[in-house]
């Protein structure tokens, strides 16, 4: 079964193209990552498909019905943990998680159970009667998608659920988002985390200026960009490099420079190290280390768009 399927998605805000005739297929079981920097779309495509947007042009269907036409539906099987922590400090864990249950519709015995049952997975349960306006940004975060997994959504959607926590909370939604899914949920899951998404998502779709520019398994995008090599240069001092003189050298696609390490990119058929090197030297830039790396997704977002995923 496709859970989400959206076709020639436009949204705009003014004249800002937040979502520029977007495609993509979700299916059933997977833990669908969507990869991208600031300002991509991310957001502004999980709204439209939690029905709180609307679109300008294009369908959405989510669990095979129109969201238009099933609008009630599709809110009640979906579980939604947004970017911005939406919980009440004032009201305790549990009366937190109750709440939102019970907007839902779950009543009595079960509301209670599944209410327990939340926090015992995101590991509040020993804090259920405290206010979370005493919580640490992490245990915020983890009580913010114990209120979105209680009615035990078919979809759950994570909006960049990481930022800003401690690494203990960030492993522990990390692995929770695997357990979901493992329980049958459907997870989509937005970051700007390249790492993350590497480590957890089944199937990745990158996104930039509201347009979906590589979709597939870690493996797939990978592929599509292993025609690349990478190579680190450690030098002593940056000083004196022109990363536009060093692209202009045969085969080489992309250049950064991080603190004192250079990390070109470069067509796989071309052989330019006696080039990069001569460069280097001819500068009198002492090289301390050379080094080549397997492409990861950041590569990937960096050979596609010539950036990086993250300023
Ligand atoms: N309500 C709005 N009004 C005006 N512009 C908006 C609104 N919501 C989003 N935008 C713009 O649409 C574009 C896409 O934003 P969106 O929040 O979807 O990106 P994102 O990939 O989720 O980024 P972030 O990681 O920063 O949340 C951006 O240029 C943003 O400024």
């Amino acid at each position: 079964m496709k859970i989400v399927k959206v076709e020639g998605l436009t949204k705009r805000f003014g004249d800002i193209i937040a979502l520029d005739n977007v495609n993509l297929e979700i299916e059933e079981g997977e833990i669908y990552g969507l990869l991208g920097p600031n300002g991509a779309g991310k957001t502004t495509a999980i709204n439209i498909i939690c029905g709180l947007l609307n679109v300008d042009k294009g369908r959405v269907y989510v669990f095979e019905k129109e969201i238009r036409q099933a609008a009630d539906y599709i809110k009640r099987n979906i579980g939604i943990v947004p970017q911005d922590i939406a919980i009440y400090g004032d009201l305790s864990a549990y009366e937190n998680v109750r709440f939102f249950a019970s907007l839902y519709g779950l009543k009595g015995k079960e509301l209670k159970e599944s209410v327990e049952m939340a926090l015992e997975f995101v590991g509040l349960i020993d804090k259920a009667k405290e206010m979370p306006n005493r919580f640490s940004g992490g245990m915020k975060r983890r009580l913010n998608v114990a209120c979105a997994i209680a009615h035990k959504p078919k979809l759950i959607i994570m909006d960049e659920p990481t930022v800003g926590i401690d690494p203990q909370s960030r492993n522990h939604i990390l692995e929770s988002v695997k357990k979901l899914n493992k329980m049958g949920s459907t997870i989509i899951y937005t970051s700007h985390y390249m790492e993350e998404v590497e480590a957890i998502c089944t199937k990745i779709s990158i996104m930039d200026h509201g347009k979906i520019i590589a979709e597939g398994t870690k493996e797939e995008l990978i592929s599509m960009v292993t025609d690349t090599n990478t190579t680190f240069i450690t030098v002593g001092s940056v000083v004196g490099i022109d990363e536009e003189k060093l692209k202009e050298i045969t085969g080489v696609k992309a250049v950064e420079i991080n603190e004192n390490v250079v990390k070109i990119i470069s067509s796989r058929d071309v052989c330019n190290l006696d080039k990069i090197i001569q460069y280097f030297t001819s500068k009198d830039i002492p090289i301390k280390n050379i080094k080549s790396e397997i492409p990861d997704l950041e590569t990937v977002f960096l050979t596609l768009t010539g950036r990086k995923l993250r300023d």
